[in-house]
């Protein structure tokens, strides 16, 4: 499939792999250290990332870093409007990532082109705030919670899992009426997962894209899956967080999600020129 419908956007899905700009605007963002809190910072921070070649951003009001709390959805909702409203005449894709329909409902009246879910749209409500839109939606595996997600990740067979999930929600979501140009799927790097879970996830993209021929968004930068292997904190994970975007990448993920744009962009491009044929 060449083509991602998002809202005002249709992403081009057959040439540079496309870069989803991490915006957080949480107290608690696991790697800005809620330095991107406050509208200034977010729009700078937003048009500093376009200058760096950014495709899309995703704005997120909640943490899902592991262990974290939800979010009550007017908080969740007073940090991510204003960021949207400001962020909305940049002219970029805007994503929002989120699990509750009120703030889904509110983010595509706003101007939202993609709605990123970590909890798959399973949450009552979720698919009738999406269904009358055209909105992208980004449809993510986790097992658990965010709070719980790590305590004790167990699979039998981690990909055929993963993959048996993503199609069941998929097939949830066409049933009720959602276009298949609307979605791409994720595998979720880190949520309720081991490294070891991780990593076969990685290695087995190629699988998740043919298995539900819908294109595939990776996230694994500056995770713990990536800090695990080169035992450094999360403020050096640059050079391991561009190794898994690449990576990522070589298995078939069309979009990566990431901190580094500007560096994750060059080396996409290398990547791409090196693969060209
Ligand atoms: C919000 N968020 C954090 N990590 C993510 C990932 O890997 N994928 C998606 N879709 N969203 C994520």
């Amino acid at each position: 499939r060449e083509i991602l419908k998002c809202g005002r956007f249709d992403l081009k899905l057959d040439g540079l792999p496309l870069v989803m700009g991490i915006l957080n605007v949480t107290p608690d963002s696991f790697s800005d250290g809620g330095r991107y809190q406050g509208l200034e910072f977010a729009l700078s921070r937003a048009e500093e990332m376009i200058a760096d070649g950014v495709d899309m951003i995703d704005v997120g009001g909640e943490s899902t870093r592991p262990g974290s709390p939800s979010v009550p959805a007017l908080e969740e909702l007073q940090r991510v409007m204003p960021a949207l409203y400001a962020l909305r005449e940049l002219g970029k894709p805007l994503s929002v990532d989120t699990c509750k329909p009120e703030v889904m409902r509110e983010a595509i009246l706003a101007g939202a082109d993609m709605i990123n879910d970590i909890n798959a749209f399973r949450a009552p409500g979720a698919l009738e705030a999406v269904i009358d839109s055209d909105c992208g939606l980004c449809v993510m595996h986790m097992q658990g919670t965010p709070q719980h997600m790590q305590e004790q990740p167990v699979y039998q067979d981690v990909v055929r899992e993963v993959i048996e999930f993503l199609r069941e929600r998929v097939d949830t979501m066409v049933a009720a009426g959602i276009e298949r140009a609307r979605i791409c799927v994720d595998p979720g790097f880190g949520f309720g997962k081991t490294i070891e879970h991780n990593y076969a996830l990685l290695r087995h993209l190629g699988q998740i894209r043919q298995e539900l021929a819908l294109p595939v968004l990776a996230g694994l930068s500056r995770k713990s899956m990536i800090g695990a292997v080169i035992g450094k904190p999360v403020e050096q994970r640059l050079a391991g967080s561009l190794a898994g975007a690449l990576a990522s990448v070589a298995h078939g993920a069309r979009i990566v999600r990431v901190h580094d744009v500007a560096e994750t962009v060059d080396a996409l491009k290398v990547w791409r020129a090196a693969t060209a044929d």
